[in-house]
């Protein structure tokens, strides 16, 4: 028999305090019935592997949170590249991949790597702040709207709408309702913001608009695929960085690793990826009758894959639970897998490796200032607030 749970993944205090939640999914069976939301739920990394891959069998065109868009209404106009299926898909992820190229990323580097450096030498010179808004939000909301295209104005809208992204992936409880309250006034204002007009600059969006000079997409569908960026590529930066914060506050040996040698960086942040999973759980849905591991699947069957309890999975990690920069993660699902892996990674990486080394270089040592305060969200994982010192080399 499948084993069944009453557990509510989605109670605050378990969003807030997961792992616990974690250990026990993975414990209880490659896949366990949730009867609360009536869904499957996958916490192992095998099975979350397989299915992340197999798109055929496990699709995203029926929503990747717990609303079933064959049978519900989605709350906004569901995404060409997220929620959709090859071969779809297919076209509109090939313009983004190409326009996010790592080429096109490794054009940033110099200008996100002064950015870093120039917050961190002001934080170092604060001494003590609150790492979320102070240097988690502050520096994503400056390098990634200049990226993509987007004028500076009005800038944290773009938090409130990610947060708006990511909760509606939830069931219909009160952190989606409050989100989603604030819905037409935070999508009237992203939707002007992705028009052809509304872009500067040469950065992201203009590559993506340039898709529709070529005649690949419509206008239309170039403005959602800016609308991608800024639904995917804001709240998951600043919640890896928040975390990247945290990890490295709270393991002042595994900082000093990075000070003595500041190339480590990069695997770092996979370290902090795989530890915190930003983007802690996704769904898929099954699209035919199946099976995984033995467990029976019918067709429209929800299955809540979680990424951050397979990034923890003591049979796929040595030691799991060990937040160890040594590491070299690969086969992290932190950026899932298969064909919808995130197409803004090397984003991700680029941000991350020009705040990361400007710590290693430019701060000696990183204490908390204070408590942790961890925000629920029903598809991030992320610090509300983070009081740190920063102390001189
Ligand atoms: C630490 C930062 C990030 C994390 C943890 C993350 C995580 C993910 C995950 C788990 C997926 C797969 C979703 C699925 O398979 O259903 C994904 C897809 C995606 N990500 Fe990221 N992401 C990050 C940063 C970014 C950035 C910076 C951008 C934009 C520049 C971005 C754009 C996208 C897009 C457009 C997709 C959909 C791709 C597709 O469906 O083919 N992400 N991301
Ligand atoms: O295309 C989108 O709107 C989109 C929204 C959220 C994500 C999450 C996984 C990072 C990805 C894409």
């Amino acid at each position: 028999s499948i084993p069944t749970w009453d557990i509510d993944p989605y109670d605050p205090a378990v969003l807030c305090d997961p792992v616990p939640y974690y250990d026990a999914l993975r414990r209880k069976g490659p896949l366990v019935w949730l009867d609360r939301y009536g869904i499957f739920a996958a916490g192992r990394h095998p099975e979350v592997q397989e299915i992340f891959s197999d798109w055929q069998r496990f699709v995203s065109s029926r929503g990747v949170g717990l609303t079933d868009f064959k049978t519900e209404t989605p709350w906004r106009q569901p995404s060409i590249v997220l929620e959709v299926d090859p071969p779809a898909h297919t076209r509109t992820r090939a313009v983004l991949t190409r326009a996010l190229s790592p080429r096109a990323v490794a054009r940033l580097k110099e200008s996100f790597q002064a950015e870093a450096d120039a917050l961190v030498d002001r934080l170092v010179a604060k001494g003590e702040f609150d790492a979320v808004p102070d240097l988690a939000e502050a520096f994503p909301l400056k390098v990634f709207p200049d990226a993509v295209g987007i004028a500076p104005e009005g800038r944290e809208m773009l938090l409130t709408y990610g947060a708006m992204v990511f909760n509606a992936l939830g069931p219909d409880n009160a952190i989606r309702r409050a989100a989603l309250a604030e819905a037409p006034r935070v999508t009237a204002w992203i939707a002007a913001r992705c028009e052809r007009a509304a872009i500067t600059g040469d950065g992201f969006a203009a590559a993506i608009y340039a898709a529709a000079d070529n005649g690949e997409l419509s206008e239309e569908e170039c403005g959602l695929l800016v609308r991608s960026l800024l639904s995917a590529g804001v709240d998951t930066t600043v919640n890896g960085l928040a975390s990247a914060v945290w990890c490295l506050a709270n393991s002042p040996t595994q900082f000093a690793a990075l000070r003595a040698d500041p190339k480590l960086a990069r695997p770092c942040f996979e370290e902090v990826l795989r530890m915190t999973s930003p983007v802690h759980s996704f769904c898929r849905t099954a699209n035919q009758d199946t099976e995984v591991s033995g467990v029976p699947i019918p067709e429209g069957s929800k299955i809540l894959c979680v990424l951050a309890a397979a990034n923890l999975d003591p049979d796929h990690w040595p030691d799991a639970a060990r937040f160890d920069i040594a590491r070299r993660p690969v086969g992290h699902v932190a950026f899932g897998t298969g064909v919808h892996g995130c197409v803004g990674q090397s984003v991700a990486r680029q941000e991350a490796e020009a705040v990361l080394s400007a710590l290693a270089r430019k701060v000696g040592r990183i204490e908390p200032a204070g408590p942790a305060v961890w925000r629920p969200n029903n598809s991030v994982r992320g610090l509300g607030s983070l009081p740190v010192r920063f102390a001189r080399v």
